[in-house]
C-alpha cells in the first residue's frame, strides 16, 4: 500500500512557473553510472511560458510549448530546452496579450482595434490554437510536437528549432488528433481524432500514416481515414485523448465527457469562451467501448459494451488471449470532467487546500476490462469470460449489449497511477506483465511507480521535496527479460543547488543507477519520447 506523503511546503508550485529558454545546451553534473549502452535524447513537452503580458493562463494545458533534450553520451550528460515557435507563442510574445485562446484562456480582443474591427472578429471562427505542448513522436524521419488540435509542429530533435506548422486538415477530416498515436513495428503511425465533419456526420476517425518510403515524400501525403466509429450523441462527440490497438483490432472507450457542438462550433469571442467550456458531462450513458478490426479495416458494430462512467485519458495496454480482448486502463471513476480540476489556480494552493479539492474530483483506479470476441448467441446473463487470470467480467444481456465489469489493477485513495509506459516495442498489443507510470498524490505528481500487471504487485521510487515526470522505459539491448532496461524521469527538486535532475532508475528494482543534475529548474513537462543516438 503506497505510504501517505504529504507536501506541506508546497513546492509543487515551481513546476508550474515561467522559465526562460537556453540559448546553448548546459553540462550536467552526473552523480552515479550511466551504463555505457545508453546513448540518445529524452526528448519530453510541456508548458514554459505561463503568464502573457501580465495575465496568467488559466490551465495546465494552457502555458505556452518548450521543448526539453537531455543528450546522454559516452556517459555525459546535456540539457537543452527552447520554446516552439508556435503561431500562439510568437504572436502572444510579439503583442504582449493571449491572441490565440488556448484549452482554458480565452484571447484578449485587440485593444489597438477600433470598436467596428473588434465587433467583426466576434464573428470570425476563432483560431485555433497550435500550442503543442502536450507530446512530441517521431513520423518517418520526421519529429512533430503536438497538442490535440488539428495543427502539429516539425521540430529539429537537435537543434530543437521549429521547422514548420502542418495543418492536418490539408490531408485529412479530422477537427483533431490524439497526442498518443501508435506506432507498428514497420513504422506506420495510427492515431484517432474527432469529426465533426460537413452536415454533422458525427464520428471519430482512426486515421493511418504509412511509413516513409525512399524518395516517396511526404508520409502524411499517404495518410488516410481507415475506420469511422459512430458517435453515441448527436452533435455531442466524446473528448478522446488515447486508443488501444492490439495486434488485430483498435479499441476506442467513448466516455461520458462530451464537446458541446454547438457551443464549440459557434461564435466563442462573444462569451470569451475557452475549450473547456465546451465540455459537458453525460450523466446517463456510462461508459462504452467499441471494436474495429485493423487489417482490413472496419468497425465491428455488433459488439456494443458497456460499462459504468470513468474518465480515461490514458490507455495502458491492450492484447488479445484467445477470443478475449484484454484493455488495461487508467481511469477516474465518475462522469465530472478530472480536467475541472487541473486549473494552474487549483494546482499552486496550500497543500491542504489541494487535498480537499482532490476529496471532490473522480477517484483514481487503475482497471482491466476484458471484451468477449465470440458474441455469438450465448445466453444471456452468463459471464462470458473464461480467462483464468483475470476477475473481469462481461455478460451478454437481452438487448444485445454486454455488460463489463473490470479487475482493478492498482487503487489507493487520491493516488493516481498515470501518464503510463510500457516496453513499447517489445509489448505494445501484446500480452505484458509490467507497466511504469507517474504517481499522482492528490494531482500531484511525487513519485514512480512499477506496477505488475500479472501480480498487481507494485513498487515506487520517491525522494522528499521531488517532483517526477512520466518515466520513459528503454530496453537494454539483447534484454531476455521484458523489465531488463532503464527507466528515465526528469525530477524538479525545488531549493536544492541544483534543482532538477534526470533520474536513471533501474527498471528491475527501480533502484537509482545515476542522475543528471542541471541549474536550472524544469517546469512540468506532459509527455516524451526517448531518441536512440
Ligand atoms: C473541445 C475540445 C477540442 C479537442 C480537439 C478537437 O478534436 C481538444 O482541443 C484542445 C485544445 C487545446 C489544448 C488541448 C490539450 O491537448 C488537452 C490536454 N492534452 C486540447
Ligand atoms: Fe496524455
Amino acid at each position: 500500500m503506497a505510504s501517505r506523503v504529504e507536501h506541506p511546503a508546497a513546492g509543487y508550485r515551481k513546476i508550474f512557473e515561467t522559465v526562460e529558454e537556453l540559448e546553448e545546451p548546459i553540462p550536467a553534473t552526473v552523480l552515479g553510472l550511466i551504463p555505457s549502452w545508453l546513448k540518445g535524447s529524452v526528448l519530453r513537452m510541456g508548458p514554459g511560458l505561463f503568464k502573457v503580458g501580465g495575465e496568467p493562463l488559466n490551465h495546465l494545458f494552457d502555458g505556452q510549448a518548450m521543448i526539453h533534450k537531455f543528450d546522454l553520451q559516452n556517459g555525459g550528460v546535456t540539457y537543452h530546452r527552447r520554446f516552439i515557435r508556435t503561431d500562439a507563442y510568437v504572436r502572444a510574445v510579439t503583442e504582449n496579450r493571449v491572441v490565440i485562446t488556448e484549452f482554458g484562456t480565452a484571447a484578449y480582443p485587440d485593444p489597438c482595434r477600433n470598436i467596428f474591427s473588434r465587433f467583426f472578429t466576434y464573428f470570425r471562427g476563432i483560431e485555433v490554437t497550435d500550442n503543442c505542448m502536450v507530446n512530441i513522436y517521431p513520423v518517418g524521419e520526421d519529429f512533430y510536437a503536438v497538442t490535440e488540435t488539428n495543427f502539429i509542429t516539425k521540430v529539429d530533435p537537435d537543434s530543437l528549432e521549429t521547422l514548420e506548422k502542418v495543418d492536418l486538415c490539408k490531408y485529412l477530416s479530422v477537427n483533431g488528433v490524439t497526442a498518443h498515436p501508435h506506432t507498428d513495428p514497420d513504422g506506420t503511425v495510427y492515431n484517432i481524432g474527432n469529426c465533426f465533419g460537413k452536415n454533422m456526420s458525427l464520428a471519430y476517425n482512426i486515421v493511418k500514416i504509412p511509413p516513409a518510403q525512399e524518395g516517396e515524400g511526404e508520409p502524411l501525403e499517404k495518410s488516410q481515414v481507415v475506420v469511422q466509429l459512430p458517435s453515441s450523441e448527436r452533435l455531442k462527440p466524446s473528448y478522446v485523448h488515447s486508443f488501444g490497438m492490439t495486434e488485430n483490432h483498435f479499441v476506442f472507450v467513448e466516455q461520458p465527457v462530451k464537446i458541446n457542438l454547438l457551443k464549440f462550433l459557434s461564435a466563442w469571442s462573444f462569451r470569451g469562451a475557452t475549450y473547456m467550456d465546451c465540455f459537458e458531462s453525460n450523466q446517463s450513458m456510462g461508459t462504452w467501448f467499441h471494436l474495429a478490426s485493423k487489417d482490413p479495416a472496419g468497425y465491428m458494430s455488433s459488439h456494443k459494451f458497456r460499462t459504468s462512467a470513468f474518465n480515461i485519458f490514458h490507455h495502458i495496454n491492450a492484447y488479445e488471449d484467445d477470443s478475449f480482448i484484454v484493455v488495461d486502463l487508467c481511469t477516474w471513476k465518475g462522469f465530472d470532467f478530472v480536467y475541472n480540476y487541473l486549473y494552474l489556480a487549483n494546482l499552486k494552493q496550500e497543500w491542504e487546500e489541494v487535498k480537499k479539492a482532490a476529496l471532490r474530483a473522480p477517484q483514481p483506479e487503475v482497471r482491466r476490462y476484458v471484451l468477449p470476441l465470440d458474441i455469438h448467441k450465448e445466453e444471456p446473463g452468463k459471464n462470458l469470460v473464461s480467462l483464468s487470470y483475470t476477475t473481469a467480467t462481461a455478460v451478454l444481456h437481452t438487448d444485445g449489449t454486454v455488460w463489463l465489469e473490470p479487475e482493478v489493477l492498482f487503487s489507493g485513495p487520491r493516488l493516481a497511477f498515470e501518464f503510463p509506459q510500457i516496453n513499447y516495442s517489445r509489448c505494445s498489443g501484446k500480452k505484458y506483465s509490467f507497466a511504469y507510470g507517474l504517481g499522482l498524490n492528490h494531482f500531484i505528481p511525487d513519485r514512480i511507480v512499477k506496477l505488475d500487471v500479472q501480480s498487481r504487485e507494485s513498487r515506487a521510487w520517491r525522494e522528499d521535496g521531488c517532483y517526477p515526470s512520466e518515466p520513459l522505459f528503454v530496453p537494454t539491448p539483447g534484454a531476455r527479460d521484458e523489465d531488463d532496461g532503464v527507466l528515465l524521469s526528469i525530477v524538479v527538486k525545488p531549493g536544492a543547488e541544483r534543482p532538477a535532475f534526470l533520474l536513471l532508475l533501474d527498471a528491475v528494482e527501480l533502484t537509482e543507477l545515476a542522475r543528471a543534475e542541471v541549474d536550472a529548474v524544469i517546469p512540468v513537462t506532459l509527455h516524451g519520447v526517448y531518441r536512440p543516438a
